[in-house]
């Protein structure tokens, strides 16, 4: 019995374009983005790796490129879970400013170690600044105190993992094909856990947006084959360098 697993990465948004940090900021899709989410449905169907089921996270990027992906698939009609486990790493202080200011400013040292470090998180966020999200009522489930003010890998590997052992692996386990819609670091972190990936070794593993990655796992959720394979291995190579030059002039 092996299990079947796609995750896919939202298309460019908006601040992708822009090279801001996002984070838990809830920015949109641009028209790019949504073209790369048509073409991850285009993938899902010419290579018959149907979704039984989706889950995502509770950001508008990857909640409408499932939906557009699935629209392309034929697959709009499944059961959707969504979890703020599974959202982009809340990226504290740096939410909303751009990567190349803040690579000239704190050197280029300092600006890798926040992004890739796998145990170092940016500055915590106000409260009261305009990119933060503890008021949001989306987020009133969690305990005031638990909510994140800034994350590193790390914490987004602690966060995300019950929801992939409460609510994925048995979707998996009743022998469905399941789609996870999520983020650079949500999906970085899952990839981390599936493939047993070092601290050191996670920080050169970028996510291409919106190229499904299939997964086929073992008995014992291990990958069969390392890495999984991406749909369009070309194109994913291109984005995933473009991904790592983020912040670079
Ligand atoms: O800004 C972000 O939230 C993430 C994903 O876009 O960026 P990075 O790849 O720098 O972690």
């Amino acid at each position: 019995m092996t299990y079947k697993l796609i995750l896919l990465r939202h298309g460019e948004s908006e601040w992708n374009a822009k090279n801001l940090f996002t984070g838990w900021v809830d920015v949109e899709l641009n028209e790019k983005g949504r073209g790369e989410a048509v073409r991850g449905g285009e993938l899902l169907k010419e290579q018959n790796l149907l979704p039984d089921v989706v889950h995502t996270s509770l950001l508008r990027r990857a909640i409408n490129t499932a939906n557009i992906a699935l629209d392309r698939a034929d697959r709009h009609w499944i059961p959707v879970h969504r979890s703020w486990r599974l959202n982009e790493r809340h990226y504290g202080k740096l939410q909303g400013l751009n990567k190349t200011e803040i690579r000239d400013q704190f050197g280029e040292e300092q600006f890798m170690q926040w992004r890739r470090s796998y145990d170092v998180p940016p500055p915590p966020i106000d409260v009261d600044n305009e990119f933060s999200q503890h008021n949001d009522p989306r987020y009133a489930d969690i305990p005031e105190d638990q909510r994140p003010r800034t994350e590193c890998l790390k914490d987004v590997v602690a966060r995300m993992l019950p929801y992939w052992e409460s609510d994925i692996k048995p979707d998996l386990e009743a022998g469905k094909t399941v789609l996870i819609a999520a983020h650079g670091n949500s999906l970085r972190a899952l990839v981390k856990h599936l493939d047993g990936i070092s601290d050191d070794d996670i920080s050169g593993l970028n996510i291409p947006t919106g190229i499904p990655l299939y997964y086929e796992l073992d008995d014992d959720f291990r990958p069969v084959t390392a890495g999984g394979r991406y749909l369009d291995p070309e194109a994913a190579a291109v984005s995933i360098q473009a991904v790592a030059n983020q912040g670079k002039k």
